[in-house]
């Protein structure tokens, strides 16, 4: 999949609050431009999984909408597979699939297994493929007492399941997912994930992947692209992001016995401390030596060194761009 310079511009319609206002745009309608994804460059190998990050409003939906097809762009070209998205040929819906987690295609009132039917005429699955796959993805998303209810009768993350699976019916090997994990209790995002791996790992499927779940995107991807105001600011390695922009770690503590705040302040930056736990930020290199002296130090009874949590790392490349 490769991307060039892509922009997608919306025309809104602007009114001045008021009667007054109201009339003025009877007689003169003024409309501003929001440019909502900026000229973004980037490729995708086959079977990478790269998470697409950003703030809300940031550009997300509206490039994954352009790269599926929904949408035309204002500017810049696009490859999906060899297809141009949105001239909608039936062989690239075929090959691809948008999942929105806050937008259903299954039908309420009837059976997921009902519309599963629907899809595979849409998509002109033959009859053994048609059932070799929803033999898979019942096994994969555990989906057999699911599949024979009304819709509206399951909950959120069951529902969710069959959503996944009427969007994979046709084995597409290009998948754009939208907040597939949104709402779901940390069990539901778990199989979820647990599903997108494996997913991608038995059909060597492409993925790109929004969340605002940092667990979803430290799971699954190893790559990611950050946008903010719909331009690029970060594209690479999961790993090298933390590293550039948290040049540190950070040590969670547990203690058997009262230690004195000061005591602490010795191997790096407190961050808390509320007995009987601490965390303390050390920088990368100075770890392996903090994390001897402390454990000789100290009455430590439970003791871990993390990564600062993603958001923050997010945080501080969004503060490094703006203060560049
Ligand atoms: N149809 C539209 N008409 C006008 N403006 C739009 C339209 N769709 C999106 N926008 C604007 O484009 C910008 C990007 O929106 P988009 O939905 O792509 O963001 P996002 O990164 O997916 O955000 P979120 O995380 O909240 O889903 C926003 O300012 C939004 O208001």
């Amino acid at each position: 999949m490769t991307v060039k310079e892509l922009t997608k511009n919306f025309k809104v319609h602007e009114r001045e609050a008021g009667l007054r206002g109201a009339l003025h745009s009877l007689m003169k309608r003024s409309f501003r431009t929001v440019t909502a994804v900026d000229s973004i460059s980037f490729g995708i190998e086959p079977g990478e999984i790269v998470g697409f990050l950003g703030p809300n409003g940031a550009g997300k939906t509206t490039t994954m909408k352009m790269l599926s097809g929904l949408l035309h762009p204002s500017g810049g070209t696009i490859d999906v597979g060899g297809y141009v998205p949105f001239q909608q040929k039936e062989a690239f819906k075929k090959r691809i699939t948008l999942v929105m987690g806050q937008k259903s295609q299954l039908i309420w009132d009837i059976p997921a297994a009902e519309t599963f039917l629907i899809n595979q005429a849409i998509y002109e699955i033959p009859d053994a493929q048609y059932r070799e796959t929803v033999g898979e993805l019942t096994d994969l998303l555990d989906l057999e007492p699911l599949l024979k209810k009304p819709v509206r009768t399951l909950s959120l993350g069951e529902r969710m399941k069959c959503e996944l699976a009427a969007s994979l019916l046709h084995r597409p090997e290009i998948i754009f997912l939208d907040e597939p994990t949104i709402g779901l209790d940390v069990n539901m995002q778990e199989t979820v994930r647990r599903f997108i791996k494996a997913y991608n790992e038995r059909f060597n499927a492409t993925i790109l992947l929004t969340s605002h779940y940092m667990a979803d995107v430290t799971a699954l991807c190893k790559r990611v692209i950050i946008i903010n105001h719909g331009r690029i600011l970060f594209d690479g390695d999961l790993n090298q992001l933390v590293s550039t922009h948290a040049p540190f770690k950070v040590a969670k503590l547990v203690f058997s016995k009262q230690v004195e705040e000061v005591d602490l302040d010795r191997y790096g930056t407190l961050l808390h401390y509320e007995y009987p736990q601490a965390s303390i930020q050390i920088p990368r290199e100075e770890v392996s030596q903090q994390a001897s002296r402390m454990l000789a130090d100290l009455p430590v009874q439970d003791f871990t060194i993390e990564d600062p949590p993603m958001e923050d790392v997010i945080g501080m490349a969004f503060a490094a761009k703006e203060g560049a």
